[in-house]
């Protein structure tokens, strides 16, 4: 099966020697495009803000489509995705992981872009594409190991480990309530 491209709009609002999308493009593993408008119509973008969650079934647009995302910071990323997040993606969050990223260690939900692009791609079904995207970093596979339960249930399209984590049936109300405490965003 052929795999997704992968295409970021990265806004630049943190040090570019720490961004992952940058790294992910210097590796060829993704495509940097310089505006939100170059993001391919009709891909799947990776939106934290979306309501509906990444599930196998995206699989096919992704791989005709690609799958995008825009790079911005956590603390802007509501407004970020209000203005470029239009109606010509198909936008999806990721179900409730784990990161563990050196700066969000530990954290729910709000993952480093590397981190998102190997999470679509492996409950996508490309599990072998998301571990070689991690090996770019060194803490990248623990990634993998701390979110395997989990990762499994999602590629088979089971969600239920999401109000397992969270602890309340209201998968909605919970993630907007942990994005308000981790980024600081009303
Ligand atoms: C907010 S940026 C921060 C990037 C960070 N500066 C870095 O170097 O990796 C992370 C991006 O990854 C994607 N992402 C992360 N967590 C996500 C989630 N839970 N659902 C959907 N997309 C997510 C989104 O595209 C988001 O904008």
């Amino acid at each position: 099966m052929k795999l997704p491209r992968i295409f970021i709009y990265r806004l630049p609002q943190d040090d570019p020697r720490k961004n992952t999308a940058i790294k992910l493009a210097r590796f060829g593993l993704a495509q940097l495009v310089s505006s939100a408008r170059n993001l391919p119509r009709g891909s799947v973008l990776l939106d934290p803000t979306a309501k509906s969650p990444l599930t196998p079934s995206d699989r096919d647009t992704a791989v005709h489509r690609g799958l995008s995302l825009i790079d911005c910071s956590w603390k802007r990323v509501t407004e970020t995705h209000n203005r470029f997040a239009r109606d010509y993606f198909i936008r999806r969050r990721l179900p409730l992981l784990i990161a563990v990223n050196p700066t969000h260690y530990g954290k729910p939900y709000i993952l480093s872009t590397i981190e998102a692009v190997a999470a679509a791609l492996y409950i996508m079904g490309f599990r072998d594409e998301a571990i070689k995207t991690l090996r770019l970093y060194k803490w990248g596979l623990n990634f993998i190991n701390v979110n395997l339960n989990y990762l499994e249930r999602y590629a088979i399209g089971d969600l239920s480990p999401e109000r397992e984590l969270l602890g309340i049936d209201d998968v909605d109300y919970g993630l907007s309530q942990l994005m308000k405490a981790l980024t600081g965003n009303e």
